[in-house]
Protein backbone atom coordinates (compact mmCIF):
# COMPACT_ATOMS: atom_id res chain seq x y z
CA UNK A 1 0.00 0.00 0.00
CA UNK A 2 1.44 3.41 -1.16
CA UNK A 3 0.64 5.58 2.33
CA UNK A 4 -1.19 8.96 1.87
CA UNK A 5 0.69 11.46 4.46
CA UNK A 6 -0.36 14.79 5.43
CA UNK A 7 1.40 18.36 4.85
CA UNK A 8 3.02 18.08 8.28
CA UNK A 9 3.66 14.66 7.91
CA UNK A 10 5.33 15.39 4.83
CA UNK A 11 7.27 18.16 6.15
CA UNK A 12 8.99 15.69 8.72
CA UNK A 13 9.43 13.00 6.18
CA UNK A 14 11.79 16.06 4.41
CA UNK A 15 13.64 16.66 7.52
CA UNK A 16 13.69 13.07 8.66
CA UNK A 17 15.24 12.41 5.56
CA UNK A 18 17.63 15.41 5.54
CA UNK A 19 18.81 13.80 8.94
CA UNK A 20 19.11 10.69 8.63
CA UNK A 21 20.18 9.50 5.30
CA UNK A 22 21.96 11.66 5.40
CA UNK A 23 21.76 14.16 2.75
CA UNK A 24 21.90 18.60 2.67
CA UNK A 25 18.58 20.07 1.64
CA UNK A 26 19.52 21.36 -1.11
CA UNK A 27 21.01 18.29 -2.87
CA UNK A 28 17.70 16.61 -1.49
CA UNK A 29 15.83 19.76 -3.66
CA UNK A 30 18.55 18.58 -6.60
CA UNK A 31 17.10 15.32 -6.60
CA UNK A 32 13.80 16.50 -6.76
CA UNK A 33 14.26 18.52 -9.70
CA UNK A 34 16.51 16.09 -11.06
CA UNK A 35 12.97 13.78 -11.03
CA UNK A 36 10.81 16.26 -12.58
CA UNK A 37 13.36 16.76 -15.31
CA UNK A 38 13.71 12.99 -16.18
CA UNK A 39 9.70 13.22 -16.18
CA UNK A 40 10.23 15.79 -18.79
CA UNK A 41 12.52 15.49 -20.95
CA UNK A 42 10.74 12.22 -21.54
CA UNK A 43 7.75 13.95 -22.79
CA UNK A 44 8.83 17.01 -24.44
CA UNK A 45 11.32 18.07 -26.86
CA UNK A 46 13.46 21.08 -27.21
CA UNK A 47 11.25 22.89 -29.43
CA UNK A 48 8.94 24.27 -26.82
CA UNK A 49 9.29 27.10 -24.63
CA UNK A 50 8.82 27.30 -21.64
CA UNK A 51 8.32 29.38 -18.47
CA UNK A 52 8.86 28.59 -14.92
CA UNK A 53 6.91 30.59 -12.38
CA UNK A 54 7.81 30.31 -9.08
CA UNK A 55 7.34 31.87 -5.64
CA UNK A 56 10.06 32.27 -2.66
CA UNK A 57 9.61 28.82 -0.98
CA UNK A 58 10.77 25.61 -1.60
CA UNK A 59 8.66 24.73 -4.36
CA UNK A 60 9.78 27.83 -6.05
CA UNK A 61 13.33 26.37 -5.76
CA UNK A 62 12.60 23.59 -7.26
CA UNK A 63 11.02 25.63 -10.29
CA UNK A 64 14.68 27.31 -10.28
CA UNK A 65 16.27 24.08 -9.85
CA UNK A 66 14.47 22.69 -13.07
CA UNK A 67 14.94 26.19 -14.69
CA UNK A 68 18.42 25.55 -14.49
CA UNK A 69 18.57 22.05 -15.44
CA UNK A 70 16.72 22.08 -18.67
CA UNK A 71 18.63 25.12 -19.59
CA UNK A 72 21.62 22.42 -19.49
CA UNK A 73 19.55 20.26 -21.21
CA UNK A 74 19.17 23.27 -23.85
CA UNK A 75 15.49 23.96 -23.45
CA UNK A 76 14.65 27.65 -24.06
CA UNK A 77 13.68 28.59 -20.49
CA UNK A 78 12.04 31.79 -18.65
CA UNK A 79 11.67 32.25 -15.02
CA UNK A 80 8.83 34.23 -13.57
CA UNK A 81 9.46 35.27 -9.35
CA UNK A 82 6.79 36.83 -7.75
CA UNK A 83 7.98 37.49 -3.80
CA UNK A 84 6.04 36.36 -1.14
CA UNK A 85 6.99 37.89 2.76
CA UNK A 86 10.21 35.04 2.77
CA UNK A 87 12.67 33.11 0.71
CA UNK A 88 14.02 30.10 1.73
CA UNK A 89 17.55 28.92 1.93
CA UNK A 90 17.25 26.56 -0.34
CA UNK A 91 15.34 29.01 -2.95
CA UNK A 92 18.29 31.52 -2.61
CA UNK A 93 20.95 29.30 -3.29
CA UNK A 94 19.15 27.74 -6.41
CA UNK A 95 18.91 32.04 -7.68
CA UNK A 96 22.40 32.25 -6.99
CA UNK A 97 22.90 29.06 -9.36
CA UNK A 98 20.74 30.06 -12.18
CA UNK A 99 22.59 33.40 -12.32
CA UNK A 100 23.88 34.27 -16.10
CA UNK A 101 22.28 31.04 -17.23
CA UNK A 102 18.62 31.59 -17.77
CA UNK A 103 16.40 35.42 -17.82
CA UNK A 104 14.78 35.47 -14.22
CA UNK A 105 12.10 38.25 -14.56
CA UNK A 106 10.53 39.23 -10.74
CA UNK A 107 6.71 40.11 -11.21
CA UNK A 108 5.56 43.13 -9.48
CA UNK A 109 2.91 43.83 -12.16
CA UNK A 110 0.61 41.87 -14.59
CA UNK A 111 0.40 42.31 -17.84
CA UNK A 112 -2.70 39.87 -19.76
CA UNK A 113 -0.49 38.64 -22.06
CA UNK A 114 2.98 37.95 -19.39
CA UNK A 115 2.28 33.78 -20.49
CA UNK A 116 1.08 34.18 -23.99
CA UNK A 117 4.16 32.98 -25.98
CA UNK A 118 5.14 29.63 -24.27
CA UNK A 119 3.97 26.82 -25.10
CA UNK A 120 5.21 25.01 -21.44
CA UNK A 121 3.97 26.90 -18.07
CA UNK A 122 5.42 25.23 -15.18
CA UNK A 123 4.14 26.09 -11.91
CA UNK A 124 6.68 26.35 -8.83
CA UNK A 125 5.01 28.82 -6.91
CA UNK A 126 3.54 26.97 -4.08
CA UNK A 127 3.74 23.40 -3.02
CA UNK A 128 2.79 21.76 0.33
CA UNK A 129 3.56 24.89 1.97
CA UNK A 130 0.48 26.82 1.00
CA UNK A 131 -1.20 28.18 3.98
CA UNK A 132 -4.15 29.97 2.75
CA UNK A 133 -5.46 30.96 -0.44
CA UNK A 134 -3.79 32.86 -2.71
CA UNK A 135 -4.11 36.76 -3.01
CA UNK A 136 -2.90 39.82 -4.95
CA UNK A 137 -0.36 38.91 -7.75
CA UNK A 138 -0.11 35.43 -6.66
CA UNK A 139 -4.05 34.66 -7.87
CA UNK A 140 -3.69 36.85 -10.48
CA UNK A 141 -0.82 35.03 -11.96
CA UNK A 142 -2.60 31.84 -11.08
CA UNK A 143 -5.49 33.10 -13.12
CA UNK A 144 -3.74 34.06 -16.17
CA UNK A 145 -1.81 30.97 -16.51
CA UNK A 146 -5.29 29.44 -16.47
CA UNK A 147 -6.33 31.39 -19.45
CA UNK A 148 -3.36 30.17 -21.48
CA UNK A 149 -3.32 27.99 -23.93
CA UNK A 150 0.56 26.56 -22.87
CA UNK A 151 0.55 22.70 -21.61
CA UNK A 152 0.26 23.52 -18.05
CA UNK A 153 2.40 21.45 -15.52
CA UNK A 154 2.50 21.67 -11.26
CA UNK A 155 5.83 20.46 -9.68
CA UNK A 156 4.34 18.60 -6.58
CA UNK A 157 0.95 20.38 -6.25
CA UNK A 158 -0.84 22.59 -8.03
CA UNK A 159 -0.46 26.21 -6.68
CA UNK A 160 -3.32 26.99 -4.72
CA UNK A 161 -4.32 23.58 -3.85
CA UNK A 162 -4.33 22.13 -0.47
CA UNK A 163 -3.04 18.57 0.13
CA UNK A 164 -5.18 17.83 2.94
CA UNK A 165 -8.10 20.18 3.09
CA UNK A 166 -10.69 22.37 1.47
CA UNK A 167 -8.96 24.62 -1.09
CA UNK A 168 -10.71 28.41 -1.55
CA UNK A 169 -9.41 30.72 -3.46
CA UNK A 170 -7.42 30.54 -7.50
CA UNK A 171 -6.07 27.61 -8.08
CA UNK A 172 -3.80 26.22 -10.95
CA UNK A 173 -5.60 24.09 -13.35
CA UNK A 174 -2.87 21.60 -14.32
CA UNK A 175 -2.66 18.98 -17.32
CA UNK A 176 -0.29 17.23 -15.67
CA UNK A 177 0.81 17.62 -12.10
CA UNK A 178 4.13 15.54 -10.89
CA UNK A 179 4.51 14.93 -7.36
CA UNK A 180 7.19 13.86 -4.95
CA UNK A 181 6.97 11.06 -3.78
CA UNK A 182 3.58 9.85 -3.15
CA UNK A 183 0.21 11.64 -3.87
CA UNK A 184 -1.64 13.83 -2.18
CA UNK A 185 -4.85 13.09 -0.62
CA UNK A 186 -7.01 15.93 -2.39
CA UNK A 187 -5.72 14.25 -5.42
CA UNK A 188 -8.10 11.62 -5.40
CA UNK A 189 -11.53 13.38 -5.14
CA UNK A 190 -13.53 14.03 -8.46
CA UNK A 191 -13.33 17.84 -7.70
CA UNK A 192 -9.96 18.26 -8.04
CA UNK A 193 -9.63 16.92 -11.02
CA UNK A 194 -9.19 19.87 -12.74
CA UNK A 195 -6.90 21.13 -10.88
CA UNK A 196 -4.34 18.31 -10.91
CA UNK A 197 -5.08 16.53 -14.48
CA UNK A 198 -3.18 13.47 -14.80
CA UNK A 199 -0.72 13.02 -11.63
CA UNK A 200 2.07 10.84 -11.50
CA UNK A 201 4.47 10.47 -8.88
CA UNK A 202 8.11 10.29 -8.64
CA UNK A 203 10.74 9.19 -6.00
CA UNK A 204 13.01 11.51 -4.34
CA UNK A 205 14.22 8.33 -2.17
CA UNK A 206 12.19 10.06 1.31
CA UNK A 207 12.77 7.84 4.41
CA UNK A 208 11.01 4.10 3.42
CA UNK A 209 11.31 3.67 7.03
CA UNK A 210 9.87 7.01 8.31
CA UNK A 211 6.90 6.34 6.38
CA UNK A 212 5.73 3.12 6.96
CA UNK A 213 5.63 4.01 10.87
CA UNK A 214 3.79 7.66 10.01
CA UNK A 215 0.01 7.29 11.13
CA UNK A 216 -2.63 7.32 8.80
CA UNK A 217 -5.97 6.26 7.84
CA UNK A 218 -5.30 6.99 3.98
CA UNK A 219 -3.90 4.37 1.17
CA UNK A 220 -3.31 4.03 -2.64
CA UNK A 221 -3.38 0.99 -3.57
CA UNK A 222 -1.14 -0.96 -5.96
CA UNK A 223 -0.65 -4.24 -8.09
CA UNK A 224 1.64 -6.03 -5.65
CA UNK A 225 -0.92 -5.81 -2.57
CA UNK A 226 -3.22 -7.52 -4.81
CA UNK A 227 -0.77 -10.14 -5.59
CA UNK A 228 -0.64 -10.87 -1.87
CA UNK A 229 -4.02 -10.64 -1.13
CA UNK A 230 -4.54 -13.89 -4.01
CA UNK A 231 -4.02 -16.91 -2.74
CA UNK A 232 -2.82 -19.55 -5.20
CA UNK A 233 -4.55 -22.94 -5.79
CA UNK A 234 -3.61 -25.74 -4.69
CA UNK A 235 -3.61 -29.14 -6.15
CA UNK A 236 -6.17 -30.94 -3.69
CA UNK A 237 -8.89 -27.93 -3.78
CA UNK A 238 -12.03 -28.97 -5.13
CA UNK A 239 -15.59 -26.66 -5.78
CA UNK A 240 -16.44 -27.07 -2.61
CA UNK A 241 -13.09 -25.20 -1.67
CA UNK A 242 -14.24 -22.12 -3.03
CA UNK A 243 -17.49 -21.51 -1.82
CA UNK A 244 -20.85 -21.27 -3.12
CA UNK A 245 -22.64 -18.17 -3.78
CA UNK A 246 -26.63 -16.76 -3.98
CA UNK A 247 -26.71 -14.16 -6.08
CA UNK A 248 -30.68 -12.94 -5.68
CA UNK A 249 -31.14 -10.58 -8.92
CA UNK A 250 -33.17 -9.14 -11.90
CA UNK A 251 -36.86 -8.36 -12.55
CA UNK A 252 -38.81 -8.28 -15.82
CA UNK A 253 -37.01 -6.32 -17.87
CA UNK A 254 -33.78 -6.25 -15.74
CA UNK A 255 -32.72 -9.44 -16.55
CA UNK A 256 -29.62 -8.06 -18.27
CA UNK A 257 -27.61 -6.95 -14.56
CA UNK A 258 -28.42 -10.36 -13.53
CA UNK A 259 -26.61 -11.80 -15.65
CA UNK A 260 -23.67 -9.68 -15.96
CA UNK A 261 -23.27 -10.13 -12.14
CA UNK A 262 -23.94 -13.85 -11.98
CA UNK A 263 -21.10 -13.90 -14.74
CA UNK A 264 -18.94 -11.64 -12.94
CA UNK A 265 -19.46 -14.06 -9.45
CA UNK A 266 -18.35 -17.21 -12.15
CA UNK A 267 -15.25 -15.26 -13.68
CA UNK A 268 -14.26 -14.05 -10.11
CA UNK A 269 -13.31 -17.97 -9.13
CA UNK A 270 -15.85 -18.89 -7.18
CA UNK A 271 -16.57 -22.74 -6.37
CA UNK A 272 -20.63 -23.14 -7.14
CA UNK A 273 -23.32 -20.41 -8.03
CA UNK A 274 -26.61 -20.60 -7.39
CA UNK A 275 -29.00 -17.55 -8.64
CA UNK A 276 -32.62 -17.13 -7.54
CA UNK A 277 -34.15 -14.99 -10.18
CA UNK A 278 -37.85 -14.43 -11.19
CA UNK A 279 -40.02 -17.16 -13.13
CA UNK A 280 -39.77 -14.62 -16.18
CA UNK A 281 -35.48 -15.29 -16.22
CA UNK A 282 -35.38 -19.19 -15.97
CA UNK A 283 -34.88 -19.51 -19.68
CA UNK A 284 -32.85 -16.28 -19.98
CA UNK A 285 -30.98 -18.13 -17.46
CA UNK A 286 -30.45 -21.40 -17.91
CA UNK A 287 -29.53 -20.61 -21.68
CA UNK A 288 -27.28 -17.83 -21.05
CA UNK A 289 -24.99 -18.99 -18.11
CA UNK A 290 -25.26 -23.18 -18.09
CA UNK A 291 -22.73 -23.10 -15.38
CA UNK A 292 -25.23 -21.28 -12.80
CA UNK A 293 -28.04 -23.08 -10.93
CA UNK A 294 -31.52 -21.47 -11.05
CA UNK A 295 -33.66 -20.66 -8.46
CA UNK A 296 -36.72 -19.37 -9.23
CA UNK A 297 -39.22 -17.42 -7.63
CA UNK A 298 -42.77 -17.84 -7.56
CA UNK A 299 -43.25 -14.71 -9.27
CA UNK A 300 -43.04 -13.88 -12.64
CA UNK A 301 -41.94 -10.24 -12.87
CA UNK A 302 -39.94 -9.94 -9.52
CA UNK A 303 -38.05 -11.65 -6.35
CA UNK A 304 -40.79 -11.68 -3.62
CA UNK A 305 -39.12 -14.46 -1.71
CA UNK A 306 -35.62 -16.11 -0.50
CA UNK A 307 -34.57 -19.74 -1.42
CA UNK A 308 -33.12 -22.18 1.67
CA UNK A 309 -29.92 -20.47 2.54
CA UNK A 310 -27.93 -22.73 4.63
CA UNK A 311 -25.72 -24.08 1.84
CA UNK A 312 -24.63 -20.73 1.00
CA UNK A 313 -21.36 -18.78 1.94
CA UNK A 314 -22.13 -15.74 0.71
CA UNK A 315 -25.13 -14.01 -0.90
CA UNK A 316 -25.02 -10.67 -3.40
CA UNK A 317 -28.16 -9.00 -4.10
CA UNK A 318 -29.37 -5.65 -5.53
CA UNK A 319 -28.96 -5.84 -9.74
CA UNK A 320 -31.72 -5.14 -11.51
CA UNK A 321 -33.76 -6.07 -8.47
CA UNK A 322 -35.96 -3.52 -8.71
CA UNK A 323 -38.66 -2.12 -5.40
CA UNK A 324 -41.29 -3.74 -5.46
CA UNK A 325 -42.80 -4.15 -1.76
CA UNK A 326 -42.82 -7.72 -2.14
CA UNK A 327 -39.24 -7.48 -3.41
CA UNK A 328 -38.73 -5.43 -0.09
CA UNK A 329 -40.06 -7.77 2.34
CA UNK A 330 -37.66 -10.91 0.65
CA UNK A 331 -34.90 -8.59 1.11
CA UNK A 332 -35.55 -7.93 5.12
CA UNK A 333 -35.98 -11.65 4.98
CA UNK A 334 -32.91 -12.33 4.06
CA UNK A 335 -31.17 -9.68 6.08
CA UNK A 336 -32.83 -10.80 8.95
CA UNK A 337 -32.08 -14.63 8.25
CA UNK A 338 -28.80 -14.76 6.72
CA UNK A 339 -25.75 -13.75 9.63
CA UNK A 340 -23.11 -14.23 7.35
CA UNK A 341 -21.74 -10.73 5.07
CA UNK A 342 -23.72 -9.98 1.66
CA UNK A 343 -22.83 -7.59 -0.99
CA UNK A 344 -25.34 -5.07 -1.46
CA UNK A 345 -25.27 -2.93 -4.41
CA UNK A 346 -28.34 -0.69 -6.62
CA UNK A 347 -31.82 -1.41 -5.91
CA UNK A 348 -30.20 -3.45 -2.63
CA UNK A 349 -28.89 0.24 -1.28
CA UNK A 350 -32.41 2.03 -2.73
CA UNK A 351 -34.46 -0.19 -0.50
CA UNK A 352 -32.31 0.49 2.22
CA UNK A 353 -32.47 4.51 1.69
CA UNK A 354 -36.30 4.30 2.08
CA UNK A 355 -36.55 1.47 4.61
CA UNK A 356 -33.76 2.87 7.21
CA UNK A 357 -34.45 0.58 9.99
CA UNK A 358 -33.24 -2.17 7.49
CA UNK A 359 -29.70 -0.66 8.12
CA UNK A 360 -29.91 -2.01 11.53
CA UNK A 361 -30.06 -5.69 9.98
CA UNK A 362 -26.88 -5.87 7.42
CA UNK A 363 -24.68 -8.40 9.29
CA UNK A 364 -21.69 -6.93 10.00
CA UNK A 365 -18.54 -7.54 7.51
CA UNK A 366 -20.79 -7.00 4.56
CA UNK A 367 -19.84 -4.80 1.51
CA UNK A 368 -21.87 -2.34 0.50
CA UNK A 369 -20.82 -0.47 -3.42
CA UNK A 370 -23.08 2.62 -3.81
CA UNK A 371 -22.15 4.83 -7.01
CA UNK A 372 -22.17 8.77 -5.51
CA UNK A 373 -26.41 9.23 -5.97
CA UNK A 374 -27.22 6.27 -4.31
CA UNK A 375 -24.38 7.15 -1.76
CA UNK A 376 -26.20 10.98 -1.21
CA UNK A 377 -29.76 9.20 -0.87
CA UNK A 378 -27.85 6.64 1.91
CA UNK A 379 -26.43 9.50 3.83
CA UNK A 380 -27.88 12.63 2.55
CA UNK A 381 -25.81 15.55 0.63
CA UNK A 382 -22.10 17.01 1.61
CA UNK A 383 -20.56 20.14 0.91
CA UNK A 384 -17.56 18.96 -0.44
CA UNK A 385 -15.78 16.06 -0.95
CA UNK A 386 -13.43 15.64 2.31
CA UNK A 387 -17.22 15.78 4.23
CA UNK A 388 -18.15 13.42 1.53
CA UNK A 389 -14.95 10.88 3.12
CA UNK A 390 -15.92 11.56 6.27
CA UNK A 391 -19.40 10.11 6.07
CA UNK A 392 -18.40 7.06 4.09
CA UNK A 393 -16.01 6.75 6.88
CA UNK A 394 -18.70 6.70 9.26
CA UNK A 395 -21.57 4.72 7.39
CA UNK A 396 -18.57 1.93 7.63
CA UNK A 397 -17.79 2.45 11.24
CA UNK A 398 -21.58 2.47 11.55
CA UNK A 399 -22.76 -0.65 9.27
CA UNK A 400 -19.07 -2.39 10.80
CA UNK A 401 -19.10 -3.15 7.27
CA UNK A 402 -16.87 -2.28 3.98
CA UNK A 403 -18.64 0.78 2.60
CA UNK A 404 -16.94 1.31 -1.60
CA UNK A 405 -18.03 4.65 -3.14
CA UNK A 406 -17.59 3.74 -6.74
CA UNK A 407 -15.90 6.58 -9.30
CA UNK A 408 -12.33 7.60 -10.64
CA UNK A 409 -10.18 6.25 -7.61
CA UNK A 410 -13.37 4.37 -5.69
CA UNK A 411 -12.55 4.53 -2.30
CA UNK A 412 -12.69 1.79 0.41
CA UNK A 413 -13.57 2.22 3.84
CA UNK A 414 -13.42 -0.22 6.24
CA UNK A 415 -15.43 -0.03 9.39
CA UNK A 416 -11.97 0.31 11.69
CA UNK A 417 -11.79 4.13 9.52
CA UNK A 418 -9.15 3.32 7.07
CA UNK A 419 -9.81 4.53 3.54
CA UNK A 420 -8.08 2.70 0.25
CA UNK A 421 -8.16 4.56 -3.09
CA UNK A 422 -8.48 2.58 -5.98
CA UNK A 423 -5.33 3.29 -8.69
CA UNK A 424 -6.77 1.16 -11.54
CA UNK A 425 -10.14 1.79 -14.25
CA UNK A 426 -10.60 4.64 -16.79
CA UNK A 427 -13.56 6.74 -17.68
CA UNK A 428 -14.84 3.66 -20.37
CA UNK A 429 -16.10 2.09 -17.37
CA UNK A 430 -18.77 4.95 -17.33
CA UNK A 431 -21.79 2.80 -18.84
CA UNK A 432 -24.50 0.89 -17.63
CA UNK A 433 -23.45 -2.43 -16.22
CA UNK A 434 -20.01 -2.07 -14.52
CA UNK A 435 -21.46 -1.77 -11.22
CA UNK A 436 -23.13 -5.36 -11.44
CA UNK A 437 -20.02 -6.71 -12.66
CA UNK A 438 -18.53 -5.01 -9.50
CA UNK A 439 -21.13 -6.99 -7.38
CA UNK A 440 -20.47 -10.40 -9.28
CA UNK A 441 -16.89 -10.29 -8.75
CA UNK A 442 -17.20 -9.17 -5.04
CA UNK A 443 -19.61 -12.13 -4.33
CA UNK A 444 -17.21 -14.17 -6.11
CA UNK A 445 -14.27 -13.30 -4.22
CA UNK A 446 -16.05 -13.12 -0.59
CA UNK A 447 -17.22 -16.85 -1.56
CA UNK A 448 -13.58 -18.22 -1.28
CA UNK A 449 -13.24 -17.16 1.84
CA UNK A 450 -11.53 -13.59 1.73
CA UNK A 451 -11.99 -10.83 4.17
CA UNK A 452 -14.54 -8.36 2.95
CA UNK A 453 -11.58 -5.70 2.93
CA UNK A 454 -9.73 -7.87 1.15
CA UNK A 455 -12.49 -8.96 -1.29
CA UNK A 456 -13.17 -4.96 -1.59
CA UNK A 457 -9.25 -3.96 -2.15
CA UNK A 458 -8.97 -7.02 -4.63
CA UNK A 459 -12.34 -6.99 -6.26
CA UNK A 460 -12.27 -3.40 -7.06
CA UNK A 461 -8.79 -3.48 -8.27
CA UNK A 462 -8.97 -6.10 -10.48
CA UNK A 463 -12.38 -4.35 -11.86
CA UNK A 464 -10.61 -1.80 -13.09
CA UNK A 465 -7.43 -3.04 -14.15
CA UNK A 466 -9.79 -5.57 -16.56
CA UNK A 467 -11.55 -2.29 -17.57
CA UNK A 468 -7.84 -1.01 -18.44
CA UNK A 469 -7.05 -3.86 -20.52
CA UNK A 470 -10.17 -3.64 -22.34
CA UNK A 471 -9.68 -0.35 -22.88
CA UNK A 472 -7.05 -1.19 -24.28
CA UNK A 473 -7.66 -3.76 -26.61
CA UNK A 474 -11.28 -2.41 -27.73
CA UNK A 475 -10.82 1.62 -26.80
CA UNK A 476 -12.28 3.51 -23.85
CA UNK A 477 -15.86 4.51 -26.32
CA UNK A 478 -16.72 1.06 -27.13
CA UNK A 479 -15.91 -0.74 -23.54
CA UNK A 480 -19.24 -2.20 -22.39
CA UNK A 481 -19.91 -4.07 -18.99
CA UNK A 482 -19.30 -7.52 -20.58
CA UNK A 483 -15.63 -6.76 -21.54
CA UNK A 484 -14.65 -6.27 -17.91
CA UNK A 485 -15.83 -10.18 -17.81
CA UNK A 486 -14.58 -10.81 -20.56
CA UNK A 487 -10.92 -9.31 -19.66
CA UNK A 488 -11.02 -10.44 -15.96
CA UNK A 489 -8.97 -13.75 -16.72
CA UNK A 490 -6.35 -11.53 -18.03
CA UNK A 491 -6.23 -9.26 -15.22
CA UNK A 492 -5.79 -12.05 -12.55
CA UNK A 493 -2.89 -13.37 -14.88
CA UNK A 494 -1.33 -10.09 -14.70
CA UNK A 495 -1.48 -10.15 -10.95
CA UNK A 496 -0.93 -13.74 -10.37
CA UNK A 497 2.13 -13.62 -12.86
CA UNK A 498 0.96 -16.33 -14.88
CA UNK A 499 1.47 -14.49 -17.80
CA UNK A 500 2.17 -10.93 -19.11
CA UNK A 501 -0.62 -9.07 -20.78
N1 LIG B 1 8.72 17.28 0.88
C1 LIG B 1 9.95 17.12 0.50
O1 LIG B 1 10.58 16.28 0.97
C2 LIG B 1 10.54 18.01 -0.50
C3 LIG B 1 9.91 19.18 -0.85
N2 LIG B 1 10.34 19.96 -1.81
C4 LIG B 1 9.56 21.10 -2.24
O2 LIG B 1 9.27 21.94 -1.18
C5 LIG B 1 7.89 22.32 -1.24
C6 LIG B 1 7.43 22.81 0.06
O3 LIG B 1 8.17 23.96 0.31
P1 LIG B 1 7.80 25.00 1.44
O4 LIG B 1 7.50 24.28 2.67
O5 LIG B 1 8.89 25.97 1.47
O6 LIG B 1 6.47 25.61 0.94
P2 LIG B 1 5.99 26.28 -0.45
O7 LIG B 1 4.84 25.51 -0.90
O8 LIG B 1 7.11 26.48 -1.37
O9 LIG B 1 5.47 27.73 -0.03
C7 LIG B 1 5.63 28.20 1.20
C8 LIG B 1 5.83 29.69 1.19
O10 LIG B 1 4.68 30.33 0.73
C9 LIG B 1 4.14 31.17 1.75
N3 LIG B 1 2.69 31.06 1.60
C10 LIG B 1 1.89 30.00 1.85
N4 LIG B 1 0.64 30.26 1.45
C11 LIG B 1 0.66 31.49 0.91
C12 LIG B 1 -0.30 32.32 0.30
N5 LIG B 1 -1.55 31.90 0.13
N6 LIG B 1 0.04 33.52 -0.13
C13 LIG B 1 1.31 33.95 0.01
N7 LIG B 1 2.29 33.20 0.57
C14 LIG B 1 1.96 32.01 1.01
C15 LIG B 1 4.72 30.69 3.03
O11 LIG B 1 4.94 31.76 3.86
P3 LIG B 1 4.05 32.08 5.13
O12 LIG B 1 2.89 31.12 5.21
O13 LIG B 1 5.01 31.95 6.25
O14 LIG B 1 3.64 33.47 4.84
C16 LIG B 1 6.07 30.16 2.56
O15 LIG B 1 7.00 31.21 2.47
C17 LIG B 1 7.23 21.09 -1.77
O16 LIG B 1 5.95 21.32 -2.29
C18 LIG B 1 8.22 20.67 -2.82
O17 LIG B 1 7.98 21.38 -4.01
C19 LIG B 1 11.51 19.53 -2.59
O18 LIG B 1 12.30 20.61 -2.88
C20 LIG B 1 12.44 18.59 -1.90
C21 LIG B 1 11.83 17.59 -1.10
K1 LIG C 1 3.24 24.07 -7.59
Amino acid sequence: MIRILSSQQIKALDAYTIQHEPIASIDLMERACRAFVNWFTERFDGRNTIAIVCGTGNNGGDGLGIARMLQEWSYSVKVFVIRGSSETEDFKVNLERLRGKVEVVEITSLDETIFSEYDVLIDAIFGSGLTRPPEGLFAQAIHLMNKSVAVRIAVDIPSGLLADKVSKGEIFKADFTVTFQMPKLAFLFPSNHSFTGTWCTVDIGLNKSFIKEQQTSYYYIAAKDIRKILKPRSKFDHKGTYGHALLMAGSYGKMGAALLSGRAVLRAGVGLLTMHVPECGYVILQSSIPEAMASIDEHIHFITAIPELDKYTVVGTGPGLGQDKLTVKAFRKLLEDFRKPVVLDADALNILSDNRELLLLIPAGSILTPHPKEFERLVGKWSDDFERLDKQKSLAKQLKSVVVLKGANTSIASPEGAVYFNSTGNPGMATGGTGDVLTGILTGLLAQGYSSLDTAIAGVYLHGLSGDIAARERSMVSLIASDIIEFLPAAFKKIMHEQKV
